[in-house]
């Protein structure tokens, strides 16, 4: 297995509040790993460090063998931020916003177009691709712009509360989505839904305080907890607050 992500120490403070206390991890090339945890646990602040886009105060990580400090340009050209507001144009069709996204990444016609195609059929866009964004179902939009992140080719995607606001049954048609990407890319997410991590993710990194409180399979925190349900896993190891 090759080591995707290395953390090592990093850490945030803003003045006296520490977001988060210097941790360290490593995630695996193509796993899907989740970072759950209450309100205020520190889950965007080690997804924003990551993706560069707030500095650490403390450590640092390397992605793809590049550091957020010293390499911070090399970092952003191998992955994607799927931010929890779209970047969708909302005027604009399927198809266009997927046009729209290859030539902001600077591909020739011939290859951009190739793209949309490949990215309508892996998403099942089709049904839509001529239908303005504004009218798409939240399910639909959502599904959009991740093919719009993935168009790029990242090898590192971030994910901030993918399935935010979906009902049931567009959340289960994004799992499908999110299913379909492991091993390809690595992906990050954050989520409050616990089911989620437990159906999606082969590690789940449980964070309270901006601390690691625990790390490893659904299955291996049901064990150390001595729980059945992997709700409970969580309960017993953030100390019955649920955010
Ligand atoms: N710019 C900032 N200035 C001061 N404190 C901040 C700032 N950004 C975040 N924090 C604090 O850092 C802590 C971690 O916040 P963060 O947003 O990372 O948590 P989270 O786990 O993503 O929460 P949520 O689930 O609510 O999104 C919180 O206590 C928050 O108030």
């Amino acid at each position: 297995m090759t080591v995707a992500i290395d953390v090592q120490g990093l850490g945030k403070a803003y003045g006296a509040k520490i977001a988060v206390h210097p941790l360290s991890l490593t995630i695996q090339q193509g796993e899907i790993f989740a970072l759950l945890g209450v309100n205020g646990a520190g889950k965007t602040t080690l997804i924003n460090m990551l993706s560069c886009l707030i500095k650490p105060t403390e450590g640092d990580a390397f992605l793809l063998g590049n550091s957020i400090l010293s390499a911070k340009q090399k970092v952003k050209e191998r992955i994607a931020v799927l931010p929890q507001e779209t970047a969708i144009a909302p005027n604009l069709s399927v198809r266009e916003n997927l046009r729209l996204m290859a030539g902001v990444h600077g591909f020739h016609k011939t290859v951009a177009e190739r793209k949309v195609e490949e990215m309508l059929t892996l998403f099942s866009l089709r049904p839509v691709e001529k239908q303005r964004s504004k009218i798409l179902s939240g399910g639909w939009k959502r599904r959009l712009s991740i093919a719009m992140a993935l168009i790029s080719e990242p090898e590192i995607l971030f994910l901030d509360e993918p399935t935010l606001g979906l009902d049931i049954l567009a959340r289960r048609e994004l799992w499908t989505v999110i299913q379909h990407l492991k091993g390809k890319v690595t992906l990050i997410l954050t989520t409050h839904y616990l089911e989620e991590a437990e159906a999606l993710a082969h590690h789940i990194c449980i964070m309270k305080a901006g601390h690691i409180e625990a790390l490893g399979t659904a299955e291996e925190l049901m064990q150390r907890t001595g729980t059945q349900r992997f709700e409970d896993a969580f309960v017993n190891i953030v100390g019955g607050e649920i955010g």
